[in-house]
């Protein structure tokens, strides 16, 4: 099979990186994205800057693609002994911040914590998923809707992410019919969905995010679904945001434009 320029200047790359010292840096590739090169390009007439926006648009997704499947691949190598450590360090940590978060914001309420259930090499949350039912807490976990079901205000093109709580005596079922497939698009009428009530991205008051890539400028890297770059600005101001990764998933810088959400914090081990 014939290889992309992507493929090739990404290969480029590596070779020269060889003699890299840090994670992040031995983990980047292309460090200035297409994006912030374009920033500084005029086009002549409104057609035109359509026509190279769209092509700016598709180099980056491109880009990000590549990224995307090389730090999957650097996530999946790490040994399940040190992912295990290195999981239930992240969520100890995690759950100390919330704590004083919840000290310092909320003493006398139970918070609303978004959480994500793990699939594949992610950052394994399920102790601080039990955590947060242990200390009495409201669990939501993410879901896809079928992207013909999106809102007049939500984008048609991709899946849209949704909220829905699972009380603690509810979550090891839905753990098998529900939560434990993320990739599944439901249709938001499924019977499946009915027992578990929906939650609204401004009734979060702490969110979990899991992430393929990050780079220094927390800057991160999921799926390719935009669905927390579409959440984030719908939460309420002042919610805790933490993404979470193995020190691993850093790299010299992700590519990135203004859709693209930072997160405030990255909770690593
Ligand atoms: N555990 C967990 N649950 C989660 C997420 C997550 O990141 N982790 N999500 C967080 O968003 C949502 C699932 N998001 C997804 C977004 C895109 C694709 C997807 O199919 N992506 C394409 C394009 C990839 C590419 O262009 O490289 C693909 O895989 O073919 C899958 C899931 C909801 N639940
Ligand atoms: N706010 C947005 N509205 C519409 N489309 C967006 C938005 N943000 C990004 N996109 C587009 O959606 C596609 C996927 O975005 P991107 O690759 O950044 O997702 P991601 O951050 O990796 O995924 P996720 O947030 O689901 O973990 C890209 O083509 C991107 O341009």
């Amino acid at each position: 099979m014939n290889k992309s320029p992507i493929d090739s200047s990404f290969e480029r790359e590596q070779e020269k990186q060889k003699a890299t010292t840090s994670v992040a840096q031995q983990n980047s590739f292309m460090s200035t994205s297409l994006a912030q090169q374009s920033s500084s390009t005029t086009a002549p007439s409104m057609k035109q800057d359509a026509r190279a926006d769209g092509v700016q648009q598709k180099a980056l997704d491109q880009e990000k693609r590549a990224l995307r499947k090389h730090m999957l691949g650097l996530r999946d190598a790490i040994d399940h002994k040190s992912r295990a450590t290195k999981s239930t360090n992240i969520c100890r940590q995690v759950a100390h911040l919330i704590s004083a978060w919840q000290q310092e914001h909320m003493p006398a309420d139970r918070m609303t914590i978004g959480v994500y259930f793990p699939m594949g090499s992610e950052v394994d949350i399920r102790e601080l998923i039990d955590w947060a039912y242990q200390n009495g807490h409201t669990v939501a976990f993410p879901y896809l809707i079928r992207k013909d079901y999106a809102a007049a205000d939500e984008i048609r093109a991709l899946p849209t992410m949704r909220f829905r709580t699972i009380p603690a005596t509810h979550y090891h079922d839905a753990c098998q019919n529900f939560i434990g497939k993320p990739l599944k698009t439901w249709d938001p009428t499924d019977a499946a969905l009915e027992a578990y009530p929906a939650c609204e991205p401004n009734q979060i008051d702490a969110l979990v995010v899991p992430l393929v890539a990050f780079d220094q400028e927390l800057h991160r890297l999921g799926y390719g679904g935009a669905c927390y770059d579409r959440l984030l600005p719908r939460l309420k101001e002042g919610v805790l945001v933490s993404g979470v990764a193995f020190c691993e998933q850093q790299t010299g810088s992700v590519p990135h434009d203004d859709r693209d959400i930072s997160l405030p914090r990255i909770i690593k081990a």
